[in-house]
């Protein structure tokens, strides 16, 4: 509690806005930053990449100065108007109406997500727009809160919390709140890129005996490393005892967990998704874990967020959700800010980013 007190008031002592960056200057430095590229930042985004924009002297920016609730869109469309530069977070949709809103300064855009889902890539690359995320930085945090996930859903641990506390805690008994454990368990990771690698890394110690994968093809540089095997999609679903979605959301990735894949799974398996709600067909998924047929479910992810409290998932004790906290702690949020924020910089200046999608 001390630590989070501590990074809010570090927060608030950090954070600017428009207001502090052009007050108390001088007017003909006002002038002169006047002809600085424009840039637009859609989120009170944490300090360090404020810092960074702020103290790098090379753009003028203007952010929406809130972290509780996203831009509106008709604020949004004003705002990008003429901008050179825009940063933004997952909750906006980079889209045609969006690009031609900014029009034609619009060179550089810049996410503080590893995730490009809210991008329409095609209208980008159309207009020759150059664009930077943020992959890397979050993996640590997101295998973190993956492994979390992975125990609190398969020990059940929010039903067991609850029943500690409103009373459903009786005697010792043999079979109550069992779950399934990790050790000698075949974990199946669907997607495997950095993210995939490093929650194996992080459950190898608890003695899983075999790491299979899917993905369009063997990625067998990345599999040695936690020495998984590739095996068909089908395979992924019948063998998995934990099955983890780590694969990006794409056209061919849309509803890939489906009451096809929840069939071939065992009953007495568990599937977790950290990546993007929108990869998971939710009323296939509610079917499967209401009728048994998978043991349980612990998503971070969902559609819409928020998911409204009345959706169907929330009613069941075997479905553990989170409001889509993986890459949630100080320091990656920081580093990804401050990616973010480099990102955008080197894009204006006409270099290569830190992080680029190849469009
Ligand atoms: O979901 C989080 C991200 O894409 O960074």
């Amino acid at each position: 509690m001390w630590c989070s007190r501590i990074a809010l008031r570090r927060f608030q002592r950090i954070a600017v806005t428009p207001l502090n960056i052009t007050g108390g200057l001088t007017s003909n430095v006002q002038r002169e930053m006047s002809t600085l590229p424009r840039v637009y930042v859609t989120r009170q985004i944490p300090p360090e990449g404020l810092k960074i924009l702020r103290e790098s002297g090379q753009v003028q920016f203007e952010l929406w100065d809130s972290d509780d609730a996203p831009v509106p869109r008709k604020e949004l469309l004003q705002k990008v108007k003429g901008v050179d530069g825009l940063v933004c977070v997952l909750t906006e949709k980079i889209d045609a109406e969006l690009l031609d809103a900014a029009g034609p300064n619009l060179k550089v855009l810049s996410t503080m997500s590893v995730g490009f889902d809210h991008l329409s890539l095609d209208e980008l690359k159309k207009r020759g727009i150059r664009v930077g995320y943020t992959p890397d930085v979050l993996t640590d945090s997101v295998a973190e809160l993956t492994v979390a996930l992975l125990l609190t859903t398969s020990r059940r641990l929010v039903e067991a919390t609850h029943e500690a506390k409103t009373g459903g805690w009786g005697t010792w008994r043999t079979l109550w709140l069992c779950g399934y454990e990790l050790a000698n368990s075949t974990v199946g990771i669907l997607g495997l890129g950095r993210i995939g690698v490093a929650i194996a890394e992080r459950l190898a110690p608890f003695k899983v005996k075999k790491f299979i994968y899917t993905d369009i093809a063997p990625r067998p540089e990345l599999a040695s490393i936690i020495n998984a095997e590739y095996v068909s999609f089908d395979e992924l679903a019948k063998q998995s005892d934990f099955l983890t979605v780590c694969c990006a959301l794409t056209p061919e990735t849309k509803e890939i967990c489906n009451k096809d894949l929840f069939s071939k799974m065992k009953n007495t398996s568990i599937f977790i998704n950290t990546s993007r709600g929108g990869v998971v067909n939710q009323e296939d998924l509610y079917e499967a874990l209401s009728t048994g047929q998978i043991a349980g479910a612990g998503l971070d992810v969902t559609v819409p967020e928020p998911l409204p409290t009345n959706h169907p998932l929330f009613t069941l004790k075997n479905c553990v959700i989170l409001p889509h906290i993986a890459s949630a702690s100080y320091t990656t949020r920081n580093a990804m800010s401050a990616l973010a924020a480099n990102n955008l910089l080197l894009g204006l200046r006409g270099e290569p980013m830190i992080k680029e999608l190849k469009l």
